[in-house]
């Protein structure tokens, strides 16, 4: 959450002309509904089960790009079909990064919208440990805070 998938997703997407598709948002479209009110209304297990459904669908194509969602690699069979069909990157900034963009964006994010702010850092750093064993199957890592589109150009033309 807040690493900069959809951030920098989009802007790669243009530079290399692939179809892009934020994971997030193909499920808002496909539910009409934000994804706060999809676990609301209809729960995590439902996102979580549509999440893996659309990422599979969507990664039956040729050529694309896909920013998931912060969940989506934590399931096995999810980062192995990614890994699979493509190059994985772990955007990997600091917490302090992270809790910053997060905090202003809170609302959008229904597992710390109810958070007061000063425990989103906490939160970010308990659930990256919890989640680093999955993110770090991804093929390359890029763990700085100051990054361009060229950090991603210069990974992937090595990859
Ligand atoms: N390098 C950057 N410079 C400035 N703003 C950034 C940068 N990266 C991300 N942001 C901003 O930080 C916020 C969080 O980024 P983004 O939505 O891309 O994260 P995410 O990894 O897609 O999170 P989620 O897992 O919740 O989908 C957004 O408002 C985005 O515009
Ligand atoms: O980290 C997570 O579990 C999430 C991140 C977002 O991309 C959304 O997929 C949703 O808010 C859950
Ligand atoms: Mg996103």
């Amino acid at each position: 959450m807040g690493a900069g998938k959809s951030f920098w997703g989009k802007q790669l997407a243009d530079h290399y002309q692939l179809p892009f598709y934020d994971l997030d948002e193909v499920i808002v479209q496909d539910e009409a509904m934000t994804i706060s009110d999809i676990f609301a209304n209809k729960g995590e297990d439902y996102f979580r089960q549509k999440e893996s459904n659309l990422l599979r669908e969507l990664s039956k194509q040729d050529k694309f790009l896909i920013s998931c969602g912060g969940g989506t690699p934590c399931l096995q069979e999810n980062i192995d079909l990614m890994n699979g069909r493509g190059v994985t990157i772990w955007l990997h900034p600091s917490i302090d990064v992270m809790a910053e963009r997060l905090v202003r964006k809170k609302y959008k994010r229904p597992l710390i919208a109810d958070m007061p702010d000063e425990d989103v850092a906490d939160f970010i750093e308990r659930k990256l440990s919890e989640r680093a064993p999955f993110y770090g199957q991804a093929q390359l890592i890029i763990n700085q805070d100051d990054i361009s589109l060229d950090t991603f150009t210069e990974k992937l033309a090595d990859a």
